[in-house]
């Protein structure tokens, strides 16, 4: 599938702002971004339940939607899932899954117990949605919207009704049914993790713009900007004006190159990129290439959060507060002395923009 350049406003707003996306078979991609930033009218739009103000959507070099033609929805050959769900009450398991299945009775029946069979429920034939828990309806959900061998599959944030404990399970378990099928999927989520776990690409969406695309390691490694890092996880960040190329901070310099002088940018690091070394007599590390200079600071608190301890420090300089992630136990004392540094490849350095997050 291609989408090009959709655009939608609404009340001279533009919620959808220029999406350009192409989803391949057998592939994961995930839709990504905080809420309101225009996913689901994207969604909405690709299943023709909405229109685009421009812009157009193909499949399999096929046009299906611009401004003037429009194929319906359910000639889309599309497979959608939302968080509800959204089971037919009213007819049986089997009643749901065969709802947008063509053919004799036969082939009803058999398309529906390989479905069943593919997601185990197959002993649940006869029941009722309301008999079902949660994560037994979204497997019912799952095997009803592949029934028809959809060409894409649109799931809109499919796993937020679970619970936590459930939810990884399931989520693995839908992943292996998604690519035993080889249908192409768009997965709309607000959750970065789950991004992660399910997407062999993510589009990262904000202000109804696609900012970045790629595979979700590019993403988290090479972010386009301070609120794609702050998106994925938080975020220490500092200002700093450039001199030469150059920006200086209490971590030592920083290249800046191509940024002109007297720009002021923002130093981003990730907490579990912060190294933490003790105060030797008032001494800190010495400084290397990798690693910059080490800055003094004091603990403000420790907290532990299961896998890995969280150190908030203000830093002697300049007041700045960096946050710092440990694994495992590491409580020092509030006001403990310690010296901090941050490896130079794990450091973004963005001219400052201030843009709505
Ligand atoms: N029919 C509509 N009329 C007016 N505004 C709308 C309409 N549909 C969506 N919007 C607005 O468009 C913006 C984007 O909504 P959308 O549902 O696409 O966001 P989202 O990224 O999916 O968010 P969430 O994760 O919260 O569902 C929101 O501000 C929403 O209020």
């Amino acid at each position: 599938m291609e989408i090009r350049n959709l655009v939608r406003s609404f009340g001279g707003r533009r919620v959808v702002d220029g999406v350009s996306l192409s989803i391949q078979p057998g592939q994961v991609t995930c839709l990504l971004g905080p809420s309101g930033c225009g996913k689901s009218t994207t969604l909405r739009i690709i299943a023709g339940v909405e229109m685009q103000d421009s812009g157009e959507i193909h499949v399999d070099g096929s046009l299906i939607c611009d401004t003037r033609f429009r194929v319906p929805p359910e000639r889309r050959e599309i497979g959608l899932m939302f968080q509800d769900f959204a089971l037919f009450p009213h007819l049986s398991v089997e009643g749901n899954v065969a709802y947008g299945l063509s053919g004799n009775r036969d082939e009803k029946r058999a398309r529906v117990e390989e479905m069943l069979d593919r997601v185990r429920m197959s002993r649940f034939i006869d029941m009722f949605p309301h008999q079902l828990s949660g994560g037994e309806q979204q497997r019912i959900a799952l095997a009803r919207a592949l029934a028809p061998r959809p060409r894409i599959m649109l799931m809109d944030e499919p796993f937020s009704g679970l619970d936590n404990r459930l939810r990884d399970g399931i989520r693995d378990e839908t992943l292996a049914i998604l690519k035993e099928e080889d249908t192409g999927v768009l997965l709309v989520t607000h959750e970065p993790e789950e991004a992660m776990r399910m997407a062999d690409e993510i589009a990262l969406m904000r202000n109804g713009r696609i900012v970045q695309q790629g595979a979700p390691y590019n993403v988290y490694t090479r972010p386009v900007d301070r609120a794609s890092v702050a998106f994925f996880s938080d975020a220490n960040r500092f200002g700093a004006v450039v001199d030469g190329a150059l920006a200086v901070t209490p971590f030592g310099p920083f290249l800046a190159p191509g940024v002109a002088d007297g720009t002021l940018v923002d130093i981003v690091f990730r907490p579990q990129h912060v190294k933490i070394d003790f105060d030797r007599a008032g001494v800190g590390p010495a400084p290397t290439a990798i690693e910059g200079t080490a800055a003094r600071a004091q603990v403000i608190r420790a907290r532990f959060m299961g896998n890995e301890s969280l150190v908030e420090f203000r830093l002697d300089d300049s007041g700045a507060l960096i946050k710092s992630t440990v694994p495992g136990v590491f409580l020092p004392q509030p006001q403990t002395v310690m010296w901090l540094r941050v490896r130079r490849d794990k450091c973004y350095v963005f001219p400052r923009q201030e843009v709505a997050e």
